[in-house]
């Protein structure tokens, strides 16, 4: 009864949960305190709450229109979800969370920012323009399980863009950058496209270049002299807008689950591929660190923040003139930020946009600013220099009783054809199928076109009736479609997971695969219908 429970175990991240702990109570014990005192949250971010250390990974999608979004994320969960469209024309206007549920649904924008349990209470102030255009899509899917998914609206060129959004768009992608654990970045290899506000969005993204990963998408549609032009007009591109482009990684590829077209720099796709798909599948393992990151790069916010606005407190005239003088230090800002950093200590890089932050000071009375309160800043130093330091040794002891771990997500997820894949998992043959009262057990679909599959499968010369997983992995590859619908197709064939097919296997298997051509989802567990009669009667027996 409990075996399938047994299955899914997204629960071994159980004591790992520790520097988490640790985290929150150093945020509450010696962060949060500053943020409040110096007014960091109207400045620059909302604090945190529980839900932003407890939450699972989150992924954010983002690019220009059409570039290949929704239709990402649908293959990275293998299914369809609520509320989503995919078209050519712009069809996202929404900002949509996908995240684990039991039962199927959507929760709007507004009941989002009053549920604890979810990492969105302080979105509240982006405004109801906003809100409307925030939604989560509940289900319960395999992949959800283990990380949170954000699709969001297409950025528009100038031209498509008639009325504007009516929340601060870059705000909000910022927000989502901040505490999310990977931005995927999608440009379009066929059409690439850089405009302004494609440009004004990246900004958003500054200081979180290492969450980034690029991703040149529908690579299959262009040849590889095409291919090699894009890809260098891609990086001058990103050249502009971010500091350090060569430490970003970019990937090619074609990231859906239809069949790609040929192309010389096909394998080249399939092994691009692999790789974000496996630092998607790392995530959970590297949540804490991330966490620990995000925690000290906005320590040090926080006291950059802390210097400048008791600067500003104390140049103050206690009577006259307050007006101008605060006029002038705004605009004295860039050289008071270059004063602090010689009297304190502080790293530039630690200073806030100064731009925004002049934006922001206009509207403020500096009188009632603080000055700097020693005890306050002790503590945050004790932070950045011993409390986090304490933690990196349980952290590093975390990192190793995850690596014993078969994967943080789970093993079926996101698959590569890889041999351990072959290996099926005993629990998954006895799918407790509740369609499977209205189909006639007896008969085996498959069994219909079961004498041109044979064909196929005797061509290839099976040893002892059955066909090595290379020798149906190299069949299975002419169909073109990625590897990972593939191992999904082989781990749903492979009925008594031997690492190979006999001829009623590779008959599911071929199948299965017309399914797909034909436009069908593929069935996340065999349905009973599906199991071929031999494999029925061991299924039974195994289960006595
Ligand atoms: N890998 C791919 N190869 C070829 N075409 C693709 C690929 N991925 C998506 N498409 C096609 O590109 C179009 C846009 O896809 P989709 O709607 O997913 O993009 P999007 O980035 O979510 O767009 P929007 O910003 O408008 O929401 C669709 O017609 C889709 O079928
Ligand atoms: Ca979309």
């Amino acid at each position: 009864m409990s075996i399938r429970r047994l299955r899914s175990n997204p629960k071994t991240l159980g004591d790992v949960n520790m520097v988490t702990e640790e985290l929150k109570n150093l945020y509450y014990k010696r962060l949060l305190p500053i943020e409040k005192y110096y007014s960091f949250h109207h400045f620059h971010s909302p604090s945190y709450e529980d839900a932003d250390f407890d939450n699972k990974p989150m992924v954010l999608v983002m690019g220009q229109y059409s570039t290949g979004k929704t239709t990402f994320i649908r293959y990275l969960i293998e299914q369809d979800f609520p509320g989503s469209r995919v078209g050519p024309e712009p069809t996202t206007d929404c900002f949509t969370a996908l995240m684990y549920g039991e039962v199927e649904g959507i929760i709007p924008g507004n009941a989002l920012t009053v549920d604890p349990k979810k990492p969105f209470r302080n979105l509240d102030p982006f405004g109801n323009a906003f809100l409307n255009r925030f939604q989560c899509a509940q289900m319960p899917n395999k992949v959800l399980e283990s990380i949170s998914i954000i699709d969001t609206p297409g950025i528009l060129t100038a031209a498509k863009r008639k009325l504007s959004r009516g929340y601060d768009f870059p705000a909000v992608l910022r927000w989502f950058a901040e505490r999310v654990d990977r931005i995927i970045l999608l440009f379009d290899a066929h059409k690439l496209e850089f405009s302004d506000e494609l440009t004004r969005a990246f900004g958003a993204l500054c200081g979180y270049e290492d969450k980034l990963r690029v991703v040149l998408n529908k690579a299959d549609r262009v040849d590889s002299q095409q291919l090699m032009r894009v890809y260098g007009a891609l990086m001058w591109s990103l050249g502009k807008v971010f500091r350090t482009p060569e430490i970003l990684r970019v990937y090619i590829g074609s990231f859906w689950s239809e069949p790609r077209q040929m192309c010389d720099h096909y394998q080249l796709l399939e092994l691009e591929e692999e790789d974000l798909l496996a630092d998607i599948r790392n995530l959970p393992r590297n949540a804490a660190v991330r966490k620990l990151n995000d925690l000290v790069k906005r320590a040090r916010l926080v006291r950059a923040h802390a210097h400048v606005i008791s600067y500003l407190k104390q140049e103050m005239p206690t009577i006259f003139c307050k007006e101008s003088k605060k006029h002038n230090l705004i605009y004295q800002l860039p050289v008071i930020f270059t004063k602090i950093q010689q009297q304190h200590r502080v790293p530039a890089g630690d200073f806030p946009d100064c731009t925004k932050m002049q934006e922001k000071l206009m509207g403020q009375d500096f009188s009632k600013f603080k000055t700097l309160k020693p005890s306050l800043m002790a503590s945050l130093d004790k932070l950045l220099t011993t409390d986090i330091a304490n933690l990196v040794p349980l952290l590093q002891q975390q990192e190793l009783r995850k690596k014993s771990l078969p994967g943080v997500l789970n093993g079926e997820f996101l698959g590569t054809f890889r041999r351990e894949h072959y290996k099926r998992d005993p629990f998954k043959e006895l799918p407790r199928d509740d369609e499977s009262s209205e189909v006639d057990l007896d008969e085996w679909v498959v069994e219909k076109y079961k004498p041109k599959y044979d064909e196929i499968f005797f061509n290839l010369s099976p040893n002892k009736g059955k066909l090595s997983g290379n020798k149906v992995k190299e069949w299975m590859m002419t169909t073109l479609l990625p590897n990972s619908v593939l191992a999904h197709i082989w781990r749903l064939s492979d009925v008594d997971g031997d690492g190979m097919l006999d001829n009623e296997e590779f008959a599911l298997a071929v199948h299965l695969i017309e399914g797909k051509l034909e436009g069908h989802w593929l069935p996340r567990e065999l349905p009973s219908h599906l199991v071929p009669p031999s494999k029925r009667l061991s299924a039974a027996s195994d289960e006595d």
